[in-house]
């Protein structure tokens, strides 16, 4: 364990202890600076997708820096459940073999409903390699509406059927598959990545406009190229994809998670301390490093990762409008807001991705910051970033003094902010 973190877990654990927590319990005690070193782990926004690609090989894949999250167990056992052997070589490392692919029964795949995502990602190769896919009612954090109907005008462009008669989805393609001219009605990631996996093994030339241009996104058409696929990026979000009728195994190590990285860097600033990130990568956080300078942090970019830091004075409030990439991520938006609680004045940070993602301020404010939600943002702020009708505004008054909230009240709000109960994943739009 790194230094960081295994600081904390057993500072937690005393302090659970005392309060006679239990050990799945996660307990923080306040008020110190974080110090010390700790290396990011491979992306979540990739790993997982990039075990649905190997799906597509006629031969086994070794995918290195897998994060330990839910989302990797979920997707592992969703190849189980389609015949692709998963195990684990070395702490860190997937080998996934998928020899043996074959059908799934509904009532085993049924069983991860609401889990995560990842499985809609799973259509094109199992299109592929079965003629069929059964697909999970879908998970994932509850930050707004979150529909497919991108996923499936994509899939329908290639020739899939959908029937939607099932709790989740049935996909077939009796005609097999062929390339399509898409245009993305927003540079949604899933969606790209939906094309990408589905595209490499379709017959002919797939067209992608208004493709996500996301660094999770190349990592995935690296590892696709590994496997023999022909995927040409071009300038405007545009990305020709040559199908062809063979792919193989890759071994790739993930990209690190920028958003990990963000959280850390956040985490330096609102405590006062100095964090090492060991595999942080300045060119996947341009956009952050930007802000936290604005804000007052201090970072220094090495060969191995980046030091971030709070230099001593006052930290200074920004304006920040979330977007996609190269924009500013709207996963940073919450570690950022954290950070600026500190600030002194006023920040306003637009969220123009998602329409629900500033749920987590209601905890926030519970321990003392001073943050109004708009919800339907705020006009009288110059925008660099085109008014979306789902956007929202935070405005973030600081700097307030935090104090922790009484026991137990905030896991509950704080676990909302992330998974949704199956009863209202329901019915996802299609
Ligand atoms: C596992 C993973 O990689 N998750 C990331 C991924 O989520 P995810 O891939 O789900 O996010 P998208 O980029 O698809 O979503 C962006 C926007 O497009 C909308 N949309 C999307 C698909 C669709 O069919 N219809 C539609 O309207 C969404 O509701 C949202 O408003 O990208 C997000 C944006 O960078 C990140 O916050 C998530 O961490
Ligand atoms: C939106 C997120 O994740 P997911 O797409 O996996 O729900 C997130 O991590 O912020």
């Amino acid at each position: 364990m790194d230094t960081v973190t295994a600081g904390l877990a057993k500072d937690a654990q005393k302090a659970g202890e005392r309060v006679g927590l239990k050990a799945d319990s996660i307990v923080i005690e306040g008020g110190k600076p974080l110090r010390g070193r700790i290396e990011v782990r491979g992306a979540k926004n990739l790993a997982t997708k990039a075990m649905v690609a190997s799906l597509l090989g006629d031969t086994p894949s070794l995918l290195q820096d897998v994060p330990e999250i839910s989302d990797v167990d979920v997707v592992s056992r969703m190849l189980d459940a389609y015949g692709v052997a998963v195990t684990s070589p070395a702490p860190g490392e997937l080998l996934l073999d998928p020899v043996n692919v074959a059908r799934s029964h509904f009532e085993t795949i049924d069983a991860l409903a609401g889990s995560s995502r990842i499985p809609i990602l799973f259509c094109g190769p199992l299109l592929h390699r079965l003629g069929e896919a059964l697909i999970p009612d879908l998970g994932g954090c509850r930050i707004g509406d979150r529909p497919i109907d991108f996923h499936m005008d994509a899939l329908r462009a290639f020739g899939a059927i959908v029937d939607k008669s099932y709790e989740g989805i049935r996909i077939t393609a009796p005609d097999g598959l062929r390339g399509a001219n898409i245009e993305l009605p927003f540079p949604s990631v899933g969606a790209t990545e939906q094309v990408l996996l589905t595209a490499v093994k379709a017959k002919g030339v797939t067209e992608l406009k208004n493709a996500a241009i996301e660094p999770e996104i190349m990592d995935l058409i690296a590892v696709l190229q590994k496997m023999g696929a022909i995927i040409w990026t071009e300038a405007n979000r545009t990305i020709f994809i040559e199908g062809v009728d063979q792919l193989s195994g890759y071994t790739h190590r993930a990209i690190s998670d920028r958003n990990e990285a963000a959280s850390w860097a956040a985490a330096a600033l609102v405590t006062r301390g100095d964090i090492f990130v060991g595999g942080a990568k300045q060119q996947d956080l341009m956009t952050f490093l930007n802000v936290f300078r604005k804000v007052g942090g201090a970072f220094d970019v090495r060969e191995d990762g980046i030091r971030f830091w709070h230099p001593g004075g006052a930290l200074k409030p920004v304006q920040v409008e979330t977007d996609v990439h190269p924009g500013f991520m709207t996963d940073w938006q919450q570690p950022l807001i954290v950070a600026l609680t500190q600030a002194e004045g006023v920040s306003v940070v637009h969220e123009t991705v998602y329409e629900n993602r500033f749920g987590f301020t209601d905890a926030l404010n519970d321990m003392g910051a001073d943050i109004v939600v708009h919800r339907d943002g705020l006009e009288s702020v110059t925008r660099r970033v085109p008014r979306r009708k789902l956007e929202q505004a935070a405005v973030v008054t600081g700097p307030t003094r935090c104090t922790a909230p009484r026991c137990g009240c905030r896991t509950s709000a704080a676990a909302s902010a992330t998974s949704s109960p199956p009863s209202q994943r329901r019915g996802v739009r299609a």
